[in-house]
């Protein structure tokens, strides 16, 4: 089922909330919505379901306006950051209640209820934990059940609002896989709302990335992480070097250093950015586009992140593998010299970015 949004619009009060969002979500796929809190991004998702109406646009499900109809009657799954499980059921009876609460006419029969809960139980590799009641189960435990719940009714779109965001970094990282994995496996049309930029990355078949109220870039991850389409988008997707400098014709330079584009957006003073592992340390200033000493060397894990103060009272974070960073010998207080392997750069447009 794929889910068309037109020209949504939506305030609260004076504070526009949503600003002329369109987007189409392609059947079977698993989109997720990336932005910084208040951004919108559940309230779009609530708008998709339902909860919310929009002041203005259109939902279609399937080509169909859904814009008036009851969120009861849309067929939509839906899973929370907060386990929604009941407390005095079992597991087995919380993933069954959607359907035992269907209408005489259209319910299934016990011995199909029972079929289908166990089926979805193994889906989610949880089967031998029926019996048990939710505060038994862990945090990741719960959410998998609270998504074997959602699905027992067949929605035709399921919507996850930051399901992973109240568990811990290792198993909000296994369920990601997890999640994924079920997903390649019932291809239902599912949205995503995450904060989280790799987890949108690493789960997603495409993201959509927002910030204030409207729709800043959509793309499959690759092609988000590797072509930004704005300043906002590279510093949202991870740490940044930034620089200021000027594009003519086809060239930028950056105080004494030029680099020839590939595309050129223009002309006139840019914004340049550089993530910390796209910079090369040397200790020869060919080709440099900064230079500097060291103040800080972190080493984490197979990785050393260097912070490096230059002339002008800016710090660069360059990250280098840790044999690179044996090989070069770096100690504190030395001089280096970094060059990049990689710029993203916009034209600043009459005013800077900043970070
Ligand atoms: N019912 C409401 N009444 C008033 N303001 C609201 C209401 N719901 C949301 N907002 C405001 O709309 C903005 C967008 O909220 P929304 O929950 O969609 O953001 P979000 O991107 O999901 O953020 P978060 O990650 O923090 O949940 C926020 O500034 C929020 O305060």
């Amino acid at each position: 089922m794929s889910i068309e949004i037109r020209n949504i619009q939506k305030r609260f009060g004076d504070f526009v909330a949503l600003d002329n969002v369109n987007l189409t979500v392609q059947s079977g796929e698993l989109l997720a919505l990336l932005g910084p809190s208040g951004c919108g991004k559940t309230t779009l998702l609530r708008i998709i379901a339902g909860l919310e109406t929009p002041d203005s646009g259109q939902v279609l499900f399937g080509g169909e306006d859904t814009t008036h109809t009851h969120v009861s009657e849309r067929e939509v799954g839906f899973v929370f950051q907060h386990y929604a499980l009941f407390r005095h059921m079992t597991v087995f009876d919380n993933v069954a209640f959607g359907l035992t609460v269907k209408p005489r006419s259209i319910r299934p029969s016990k011995e199909e209820i029972r079929d289908k809960v166990l089926k979805l139980l193994k889906l989610v590799q949880l089967d031998w934990l029926a019996d048990a009641y939710p505060t038994q189960l862990s945090g990741g435990q719960r959410q998998r059940i609270a998504l074997a719940r959602s699905l027992a009714v067949e929605p035709k779109v399921l919507l996850l609002d930051e399901p992973f965001g109240a568990l811990d970094a290792k198993v909000r990282k296994d369920l990601r896989r997890w999640l994924r994995d079920l997903h390649d496996e019932i291809h239902v049309t599912s949205v995503f709302v995450t904060h989280d930029q790799e987890e949108a990355l690493e789960v997603s078949d495409r993201v959509v990335v927002m910030d204030h109220g409207h729709i800043e870039q959509v793309g499959a991850p690759d092609d988000i992480y590797e072509h930004p389409a704005s300043p906002f988008v590279t510093q949202f997707l991870g740490d940044v070097n930034l620089f200021h400098g000027r594009i003519d014709g086809s060239h930028l330079t950056i105080g004494d250093y030029a680099h020839r584009l590939t595309t050129v957006p223009g002309e006139g003073r840019a914004v340049a950015y550089v993530r910390p592992h796209d910079l090369i340390v040397s200790r020869s200033p060919e080709d440099a586009l900064a230079s500097g000493t060291v103040e800080h060397i972190h080493a984490v894990g197979p990785v050393v992140r260097l912070e490096v103060a230059t002339g002008d009272g800016q710090t660069l974070e360059a990250v280098l593998a840790k044999e690179t960073y044996r090989e070069l010998g770096i100690a504190l207080g030395e001089a280096v010299h970094l060059k990049p392997k990689k710029v993203s750069v916009f034209l600043s447009e009459g005013g800077d970015y900043s970070i």
